[in-house]
């Protein structure tokens, strides 16, 4: 048995977040992993699974935290690999991928194109292609994050709070709230609009390809979710809701202010299911019954800085 990529984080009580929801608001700071993001969970597991199998090669597509985490298993495992992201990730992303050593193709508008290039350029011999969310190895993984906040928690949250990009964070916390007996938690599903493929999927009752990425929250940005996410539906009470950028830009301005911690808006989305108080809102639509307590997964990231923010806040008309 290999010894995780991953480091157990902590789960902070936010005394901010606790006095807006009116009970115990509790975060999982996936935002300190070593990548800075929670990918390494499901992605560190893939690639030490990946390097099992024999791969001398490793190709992953990815908006960029993915591509981080598969770039820092790949160094670690001392095997070479190739991200590919789309044209939308900002330079400095792809030099800090580079810093980790590893080859980045530039390719398209959206994680979509750069995944098309990966899954071509894995066909190679010995190479492996490594999905940053569509993959039993990145769920069980990812699954660890809620193993962990069990054993942190003084009791079961009354509600899970993640955001959805491809459908790999909220398929391994599921996965995860399963294995400890968290089946009857509800979970709520956070988007940015212009990323919201879950919610036109959960609309359509199947899935759904959007056109393009045009929320600020590229993060967020595959056109399709995985297939998994939408069967999660029928197996678990999900709640999914789509926020504006605005909503996810402001969350990420606060929880800044709030806990000195800087966090892309695709985590913003989560962070703003309690700035914009959508608890009580859902309560009173009948969605959600009392509530003890939550957990929210901070996803971390690292495409942000505070010049980016203020340029989001300029973009957005928050200045
Ligand atoms: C296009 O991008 C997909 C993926 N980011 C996904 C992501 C998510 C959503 O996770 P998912 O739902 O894709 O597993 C949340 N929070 C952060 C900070 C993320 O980077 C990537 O980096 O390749």
């Amino acid at each position: 048995m290999m010894e995780p990529l991953h480091i157990k984080t902590p789960v902070l009580e936010s005394h901010p977040m606790t006095k807006i929801a009116g009970f115990p608001v509790y975060l999982k700071l996936e935002n300190v992993q070593p990548v800075a993001s929670f990918k390494i969970r499901g992605l560190g597991n893939l690639c030490q699974k990946a390097m099992q199998r024999g791969c001398t090669h490793m190709v992953c597509s990815s908006g960029g935290n993915a591509g981080l985490a598969a770039a820092y298993s790949a160094r670690k495992l001392k095997i070479p690999c190739t991200i590919v992201v789309p044209g939308t990730t900002p330079m400095f992303m792809v030099e800090r991928l580079r810093e980790e050593g590893a080859t980045v193709e530039i390719c398209g508008d959206s994680w979509d194109d750069a995944d098309a290039l990966a899954v071509k350029l894995a066909k190679q011999p010995g190479y492996a292609y490594i999905p940053p969310f569509n993959h039993p190895d990145v769920w069980y993984g990812v699954a660890t994050v809620i193993h962990e906040s069990a054993e942190q928690l003084p009791e079961k949250p009354s509600v899970v709070v993640v955001s959805v990009g491809g459908g790999g964070l909220m398929s391994g916390v599921l996965q995860g709230m399963h294995d400890v007996g968290w089946a009857d938690v509800p979970l709520i599903a956070m988007e940015t609009k212009g990323a919201d493929s879950f919610d036109a999927a959960v609309q359509a009752g199947e899935l759904v390809t959007l056109d393009a990425i045009t929320s600020v929250a590229k993060c967020l940005g595959a056109r399709t979710v995985a297939a998994k996410a939408l069967e999660w539906t029928q197996d678990h009470k999900i709640i999914n809701h789509v926020c504006s950028d605005q909503e996810a830009v402001l969350a990420c301005e606060r929880f800044a202010d709030d806990h000195r911690m800087l966090v892309e808006p695709a985590c913003g989305a989560s962070l703003a299911c309690v700035y914009e108080r959508l608890f009580k809102v859902w309560q009173e639509q009948g969605k959600l019954g009392e509530l003890k307590s939550a957990l929210v997964i901070v996803c971390g990231g690292n495409i942000v800085s505070l010049n980016a923010l203020k340029e989001w806040k300029e973009k957005l008309g928050l200045s």
